[in-house]
């Protein structure tokens, strides 16, 4: 068979992992020839694409980023381009067509599927948010990179006797702050799933420095907001591909705790530090079963689905159900983050 495969959204650690297995697996053990299609979509749409040999895949494994660069694409855009990439797939004998991505990728996949389009999606995000799949592999290297850091944070912050208001990624969901800030024991959680109180939050913060704590470290998911009407809140507006422009949860709520507390509190913003460099090996494997699954699957011809770790097995799931909604942090998971911190 033919097959191409993409990279679309934002990048990840354990993209260049899973193009490696589809290779593999599918050159080596099925005799395939791969195609891999230029940053993202739209390499699709424009035709701009390159054989994907077991050469071009070496020593890749451990490589952050993709080998076949990602994009964004305007949806509208790609709703016009369904017929495009159908018959550009026909003109280039392309049997089957695997995109990797997250959850806006996977829409997009069922909106070529739907047109006909023979697809396989491999589900890739840092935040862990694509329902159906018990974990997506990324997420683990940013959970390290994001613990790391608030490791060392703790250690400065105590030497200054200041608040560290520490922002991670997490855009809908706030599943890297809440296992960083439960690995490194931060003093609060904030994410997107429950708006804070602004008074509550301070008063966990002064209670820490009543009992003769001499830091504080407040974790917050980029995407985080107070309840409404409870401070002042500066609010993001949408680009053109539909993302808020997020106007900075740590820079507001430090301005805002160092004023209610007297006390020195720090914006620090991790970014894209989450998503660069090597996959942890946790995400190396994960990255690897998925490529080989979607390969098998493209066999067997079954077609728009994604593929989802349920347990420890990697099952297929409908593209339908797995975009239908996001994956959120239950209340009772932030509960048990409650406890500890
Ligand atoms: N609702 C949608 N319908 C069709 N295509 C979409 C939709 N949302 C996103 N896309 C396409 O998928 C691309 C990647 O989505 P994005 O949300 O940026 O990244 P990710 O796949 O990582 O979630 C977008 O640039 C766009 O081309
Ligand atoms: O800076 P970019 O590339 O626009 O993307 C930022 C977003 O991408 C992420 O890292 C991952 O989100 P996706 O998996 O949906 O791409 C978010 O946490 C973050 O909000
Ligand atoms: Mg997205």
């Amino acid at each position: 068979m033919r097959i191409g495969v993409l990279t679309s959204g934002g990048d990840c650690p354990g993209l260049n992992a899973v193009i490696r297995s589809v290779v593999h697996r599918g050159v080596v053990d099925h005799g395939d020839e791969i195609i891999g299609f230029q940053d993202g979509w739209r390499g699709l749409l424009e035709g701009v694409h390159r054989p994907l040999t077991l050469d071009s895949v070496s020593g890749i494994l451990a490589q952050g980023g993709t080998i076949l660069g990602s994009s964004r694409v305007q949806p509208s855009h790609l709703r016009d381009g369904v017929e495009r990439a159908k018959k550009y797939c026909e003109d280039l004998g392309i049997d089957a067509v695997i995109p990797i991505g997250g959850e806006g990728t996977l829409k997009a996949a069922k909106l070529m599927s739907d047109g006909g389009l023979p697809v396989v999606g491999v589900p890739k995000t840092i935040d862990n948010d694509i329902a159906c799949t018990d974990v997506t592999f990324g997420f683990d290297t940013a959970v390290s990179v994001a613990t790391d850091a608030l490791d060392r944070l703790k250690t400065t912050a105590e030497s200054h006797q200041r608040v560290m208001v520490v922002e991670l990624m997490g855009r809908h969901t706030g599943w890297i702050a809440l296992h960083a800030g439960m690995a490194a024991g931060a003093h609060a959680i904030v994410v997107p799933e429950r708006p804070f109180h602004i008074d509550r939050l301070t008063e966990v913060v002064r209670e820490r420095f009543d009992r003769n704590k001499k830091f504080a470290i407040v974790v917050c998911a980029e995407g985080a907001k107070p309840e409404p009407g409870t401070m002042h809140w500066e609010e993001g507006v949408k680009d053109i591909y539909g993302h808020e422009r997020f106007t900075g949860v740590a820079n507001q709520l430090s301005r805002e705790l160092e004023h209610r507390l007297g006390k020195e509190a720090k914006p620090v913003i991790l970014g894209h530090t989450q998503r660069g460099g090597t996959p942890t090996a946790y995400d190396r494997v994960l990255a690897t079963r998925f490529g080989w699954h979607a390969v098998e699957a493209v066999h067997k011809g079954a077609f728009g689905h994604i593929t989802a770790l349920q347990g420890t097995d990697i099952n297929l799931v409908p593209l339908a159900e797995a975009v239908a909604e996001l994956k959120t942090v239950p209340a009772e998971r932030y509960l048990e983050a409650e406890t500890v911190i």
